[in-house]
């Protein structure tokens, strides 16, 4: 075996596999699979794999719909079509999670744990743009990824915050339909995958990162809704981390109980037998106290073992809060459009939601970056200091269309509108709350409660900011249009020379023939233009007497 596993680790694997022992540590000699998801926000599986030069060699994940192994040598990160967000690369078991939570439509969904942001992109996708999807992280730098993978995948109805699961308690209260807790973990099985897990395996104990998951938990199923689900997961084989946190949670909160998982496609049942004595003992500690109804039933929850699937090492739990009959909440229609209920109203009373404050600008803001594109920034601390600085004092008193660093938010909106009439001619009818904060424009989801207090990343779709002179389109934007939306298009061969020109930030010479669609106030076709590669949206340019000016934001180029 090429990998070096701590002896701690082996010897207590030893302990708890026994027999399976031996085949499970020959699986470290096998070579890791790889996997990706069609971002079906983009496309269909069909048409993905009618594009893909290397359909062939796909084949399908069984637990995932829309989900291949894929040969290492094929690299589908260098390919055009992954900078046009047509499919996530994910380790295989990773995307088991996701999938147990049966997101639908119009849920109310809480990426607890979120960054950098697969199993995010995962759950919008089964959203596919109604609904709400909240996707959170406690730290800091991990949430700009984040961010850039939710504008990569074309996400329109996602907010993404950097909180403790405390805060998000209580600003939501029992808000979601369904959240995922897709637990920060010792990760022992991911070593076959990243080698420098073992290090960090070292560093953060089994002891503390349990002690992490049980207050993360807590706050998450106070985040569930009655009647809610609730998936757990880890990345790690320690009992501690899985079965015991699982007894323990369902020891502290009756109102909750596990939804049996059937182990199919070679995964194994949770041991209830981990979930008390063994496990605690074998850490040297007292066992805590748990019910035995709770031990019983962490056999329905499942482990996946790199020896007996083709993947990595998981474990997740489905739990289910009961159903409270006269808890009435806002529910989204079909359509995105959310319904008031008096529930949500007696919430904002109490001053936890309050769907007022949601549409002002209480907490996020700021340009985003030099070029006001915004590819990875903090907007509430950005906002902070500005207002710290003074220089929002003046806000609302300039002169519509000069820029002397405060915008109103009314000229904002209004020069998003006259952008957007332009350029993508239906966007007055998306459904969403138009927001500004300060300078820059988001379109919200419905029925978003208040976030005032919470550190938001990003305040909904980012769509541009507002600058002295114009309105700059975001890349986010880009990313989350079809190219039959834009005013006017040009569409380049993925594999032609002017595509990989563009995405490296070069100026080309496009002719008037080669743009698609007309500009719309039937003038000479100028202007911003959605430049997509076979057809899917790579960001943006601006065409003018054959020239097309690449707007591709900074940190989107590709460098080789
Ligand atoms: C296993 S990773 C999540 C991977 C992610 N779900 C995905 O699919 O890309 C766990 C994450 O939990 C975050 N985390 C750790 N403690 C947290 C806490 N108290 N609240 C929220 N997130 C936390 C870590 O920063 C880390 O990004």
């Amino acid at each position: 075996m090429s990998i070096r596993l701590p002896k701690p680790f082996l010897d207590k694997m030893e302990r708890l596999l026994g027999d399976e022992y031996g085949e499970w540590l020959v699986s470290y000699e096998h070579k890791r699979r790889y996997g990706l998801r069609v971002n079906t926000l983009k496309l269909t599986q069909q048409a993905f794999l009618r594009m893909t030069p290397w359909a062939e060699r796909l084949t399908p994940i069984p637990w995932t719909s829309e989900a291949f192994y894929y040969e290492e040598t094929d690299r589908p990160g260098k390919h055009l079509h992954y900078h046009a967000g047509l499919y996530y690369m994910q380790e295989p078991s990773a995307m088991v999670p996701a999938e147990l939570l049966q997101v639908k439509p119009g849920d109310r969904v809480l990426d607890l744990c979120a960054a950098p942001g697969g199993k995010s992109t995962q759950l919008a996708a089964k959203l596919q743009g109604v609904g709400l999807l909240v996707s959170n992280d406690n730290a800091r730098e991990r949430t700009k990824a984040l961010a850039k993978n939710i504008e990569l995948a074309g996400v329109r109805n996602a907010i993404v915050l950097n909180e403790e699961p405390a805060a998000l308690a209580g600003a939501f209260g029992a808000f979601f339909d369904k959240v995922l807790v897709d637990a920060p973990c010792s990760g022992e099985g991911m070593f076959r995958k990243d080698e420098s897990m073992i290090a960090q395996w070292e560093k953060h104990s089994v002891e503390r990162c349990s002690l992490m998951q049980r207050d993360i938990l807590k706050h998450a199923a106070e985040l569930l809704a009655p009647g809610g689900t609730l998936v757990y997961s880890t990345c790690t084989f320690s009992p501690e981390e899985n079965e015991a946190q699982i007894a323990a949670l369902l020891t502290a909160r009756t109102d909750m109980e596990v939804v049996p998982v059937e182990p199919e496609y070679g995964w194994m049942s949770g041991r209830p037998n981990w979930a008390s004595t063994e496990a605690a003992e074998a850490q040297g500690e007292p066992a805590p106290d748990l019910s035995p109804e709770a031990v019983r039933a962490v056999a329905g929850t499942v482990r996946l073992w790199p020896h007996r699937v083709a993947g990595e090492g998981h474990y997740a739990a489905v739990l289910q809060k009961s159903a409270e009959e006269s808890e009435e909440r806002p529910a989204f229609d079909a359509d995105g459009e959310s319904r008031a209920s008096g529930t949500a109203e007696s919430r904002s009373q109490s001053g936890r939601l309050n769907e007022k404050a949601a549409s002002e600008p209480a907490e996020a803001g700021g340009r985003g970056g030099k070029d006001g594109r915004g590819g990875s920034g903090i907007e509430q601390d950005k906002l902070r200091s500005r207002r710290e600085s003074g220089r929002d004092k003046d806000r609302g008193r300039h002169k519509p269309g000069r820029y002397d660093g405060t915008i109103s938010e009314t000229d904002t909106l209004a020069m998003w509108r006259a952008f957007s009439a332009r350029t993508i001619p239906d966007a007055s009818a998306w459904p969403g709350r138009l927001t500004a904060f300060g300078s820059r424009v988001y379109l919200q989801p419905e029925g978003l409660p208040a976030l005032a207090g919470l550190k938001l990343v990003r305040a909904g779709w980012y769509l541009g900011t507002a600058g002295a002179h114009r309105f700059e389109p975001s890349q986010a934007l880009a990313m989350g249009l079809k190219k039959a939306e834009a005013a006017l298009a040009l569409d380049l061969d993925a594999d032609g020379e002017d595509a990989l020109r563009y995405l490296k930030g070069e100026t080309l010479h496009i002719e008037a023939s080669r743009l698609e669609g007309t500009a719309v106030d039937g003038g000479p076709a100028s202007g911003h233009v959605l430049v997509c590669a076979d057809g899917y949206p790579l960001g943006w340019g601006k065409w003018s007497d054959g020239m097309l000016k690449n707007e591709l934001a900074p940190g989107w180029r590709r460098m080789s």
